[in-house]
């Protein structure tokens, strides 16, 4: 039977990269002979352009039907005063679809510690996992927007802390079993009930050594040794700060992809980067974060973990090839790119 995946090509770089993204999923379902079919739906500024809505009701019933979401990006300088951001749509798509868990891997493969702006030897061997809580914490807390005063309420129950640390021990325990649970407990209240709810789970996973660290140390050892890492649990806002940090470990911000899991119901996957406004247009964009993205879509959205196997192989032999985009240090643009990538899926 076939799987059905609804693309939400979105702003800026978003639709350049969803397009290379679609044409990679094509081309490995097809040497593996599993069988997709697409959709495309409007979403972010072109939701707002489009419907007047960042995430329109027919979008969202589309993406509640479908086995898989892809999206490419969001957001730009055209809707910053719009009443309702592109950025809102996003939010809302998470967490309609109960999108708890994101996971956002970062390895540097070996011979390609060049990538990185760090020092090779410090970035060699890293193989991280980042699992970001994604539907709480200040990002859906209750909002006061005043002339004089604003805030955002940052709140987390014991629940959601349980639920996501448990898909990061499950992580570890497949992994090199060392969890790293990374708070502010020396001042929030919602870390120090994140921290004593990691903590009661621990003796459930005996095979995964716990430790905790404080968010601004834990931004700090990231450069100096990644490789120190496994998994790194965190809140929703750390988890994207420290992401896009950790981004650079592999070389650039357009190399990561990610999955947004739930229980059950479609996935969403999406490369970790934004529109990229100032590159938008110019065929200047890395896909392969949308790359990387659409294999997670096809191991974790799908369970063709083959197909998955044969884009990451076609990935890591272009890097490898040193035929890369210019945020690493090549010369080829995004669709020249995606197309190498492509003829290495077909043979
Ligand atoms: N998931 C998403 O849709 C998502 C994620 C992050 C930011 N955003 C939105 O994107 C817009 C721009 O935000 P920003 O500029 O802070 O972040 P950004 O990630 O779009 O760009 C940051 C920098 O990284 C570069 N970059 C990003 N992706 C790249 C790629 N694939 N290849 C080469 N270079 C790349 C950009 O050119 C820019 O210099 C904002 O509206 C923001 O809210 C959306
Ligand atoms: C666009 C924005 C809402 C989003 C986030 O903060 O989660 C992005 O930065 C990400 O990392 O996916
Ligand atoms: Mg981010």
């Amino acid at each position: 039977m076939s799987k059905h995946i609804l693309v939400l090509p979105g702003d800026g770089i978003g639709p350049e990269v969803a397009r290379i993204a679609v044409d990679c999923l094509k081309a490995a379902a097809s040497a593996e002979g599993v069988s997709l079919t697409f959709d495309e739906a409007p979403f972010g500024g072109a939701g707002l352009d489009a419907c007047g809505k960042p995430l329109p009701e027919e979008t969202l019933d589309k993406a509640r039907s479908a086995d898989a979401v892809f999206l490419g990006a969001v957001g730009g300088p055209k809707w910053d005063d719009a009443p309702e951001r592109p950025e809102k749509g996003l939010l809302a798509l998470r967490s309609e679809l109960g999108l708890f868990a994101n996971l956002r891997p970062v390895k540097v493969f070996a011979g390609l510690e060049g990538l990185s702006p760090l020092k090779a030897d410090r970035v060699a061997g890293a193989d991280l996992l980042i699992v970001r809580e994604l539907t709480g914490g200040l990002y859906f807390g209750e909002k006061r927007e005043g002339r004089e005063t604003a805030s955002d309420l940052c709140t987390y129950s014991a629940d959601e802390v349980a639920r996501i640390a448990r898909v990061a021990f499950r992580a570890a325990s497949g992994r090199r079993g060392k969890l790293t649970s990374v708070d502010k407990a020396n001042v929030l209240a919602t870390s120090r009930l994140w921290r004593s709810t990691v903590n009661q789970l621990a003796p459930e996973y005996q095979d995964v050594t716990l430790d905790h660290m404080y968010v601004d140390a834990t931004a700090m050892k990231l450069v100096t040794h990644p490789s120190a890492f496994d998994v790194i649990l965190t809140e929703n806002l750390f988890g994207d700060i420290l992401s896009d940090e950790a981004a650079v470990i592999a070389g650039s911000l357009g190399l990561l992809g990610s999955a947004s899991l739930g229980e059950g119901g479609p996935g969403l996957f999406e490369p970790i980067h934004g529109s990229a406004p100032d590159i938008a247009g110019q065929d200047k964009a890395n896909p392969s974060g949308a790359i990387a993205s659409a294999a997670m879509l096809l191991r974790f959205g799908l369970g063709e973990a083959r197909a998955a196997d044969r884009i990451e192989a076609a990935l890591q032999a272009q890097l490898k090839s040193g035929r890369t985009t210019a945020d690493i240090g090549g010369s080829l643009g995004c669709r020249a790119f995606g197309a190498e990538v492509c003829e290495r899926l077909a043979s």
